[in-house]
């Protein structure tokens, strides 16, 4: 468990996370989404130790990183997959962490196999394309076997086997019970990989919730309706509060109202339906919402 309060860091004028509070619960995969300059790097960074907060904690497993005293067997994090010495072969890189750490040698060969490295071990790391330094990054990660998992942009540079890869591997370090923490911007992907969201703009917490409320809430859901009458089911329709969009001479996108809704209010008016389909909002199409209003507010509460 990652427990945030009051988690502030300034550069200068500049508040790049001011006051996030959370909780990043294990079992889960919890997405981390927004935009550029957001502060979800800070964020990161001030969990594993990297960079100190100007206030407020930031607690894994209830102690902060500096107090951790073996920190990679209870946290490990995929921040900058360039982070490697170039001059290093894989193994070497591997070796010399778990050394440092206190990590049995025989953890080596098991990540390098989970990352699907042990082909290119002795390789030295200068020479890995961006997919294959993403993979020894993963493995450096899982060295110590950790109960905490911070990956920033993980998917950034893998081949789509290589994006299938990392999505099941995160989905089953959470299926063991691991907190599992994921910031990446390809919404379709997130979509797949994570149970819950925590979306921020300008350093700020903008959403905290499961991903299906997310989407749930997203004023893009829409019922898409077929029928002979159209003009008499949008005059009922859109005297009832909804709102309607033709898509076609005998189609309309319904939203304000369920699927429900509009089938029980057809059926009073004597009009016939030949198609009532749920239209799901995209996580894209909800975290533009999302992200939309946050600005308003921000620029509002500036004024
Ligand atoms: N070392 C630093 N010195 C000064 N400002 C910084 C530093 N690190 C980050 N910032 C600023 O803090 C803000 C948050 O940056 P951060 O990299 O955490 O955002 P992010 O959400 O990870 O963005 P991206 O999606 O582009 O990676 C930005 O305005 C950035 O310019």
């Amino acid at each position: 468990m990652i427990v945030l309060r009051d988690l502030t860091k300034r550069y200068g004028e500049k508040s790049a996370v001011a006051g996030l509070s959370l909780e990043i619960k294990p079992g889960q995969v919890t997405g981390f989404l927004g935009p550029n300059g957001a502060g979800k790097s800070t964020t990161m960074r001030l969990i594993t130790g990297l960079d100190a907060p100007t206030s407020g904690t930031a607690l894994i497993g209830g102690r902060p990183y500096g107090a951790l005293s073996h920190p990679l067997r209870e946290v490990g994090a995929l921040l900058d997959a360039r982070s490697a010495h170039p001059g290093w072969t894989a193994r070497g890189h591997l070796l010399g962490v778990a050394r440092s750490n206190g990590i049995s040698a025989d953890h080596v060969a098991r990540v390098l196999e989970l990352a699907g490295l042990s082909d290119v071990a002795g390789r030295r790391v200068g020479s890995f394309s961006l997919g294959m330094s993403q993979r020894l990054g993963i493995a450096t990660a899982l060295l110590g076997d950790p109960g905490v998992l911070l990956f920033d942009e993980p998917v950034n540079g893998l081949d789509p086997d290589g994006v299938r890869w990392i999505r099941e591997l995160i989905r089953s370090l959470a299926a063991e019970g691991r907190t599992v923490f994921l910031s990446s911007h390809l919404m379709s992907e997130m979509q797949d990989t994570a149970d819950h969201l925590v979306v921020i703009g300008r350093g700020r917490l903008i959403a905290d919730a499961p991903i299906g409320d997310v989407l749930h809430s997203s004023s893009r859901n829409a019922v898409r309706v077929r029928t002979p009458r159209p003009d008499a089911l949008r005059r009922e329709l859109l005297s009832s509060g909804m709102t309607v969009e033709s898509s076609a001479p005998d189609e309309m996108i319904v939203s304000g109202g369920s699927l429900e809704e509009i089938g029980d209010l057809a059926f009073r008016h004597g009009v016939p339906i030949h198609e009532l389909t749920p239209r799901r909002a995209t996580l894209e199409q909800a975290y533009m919402e999302l992200t939309a209003n946050s600005l308003e507010c921000g620029e509002r509460a500036g004024k």
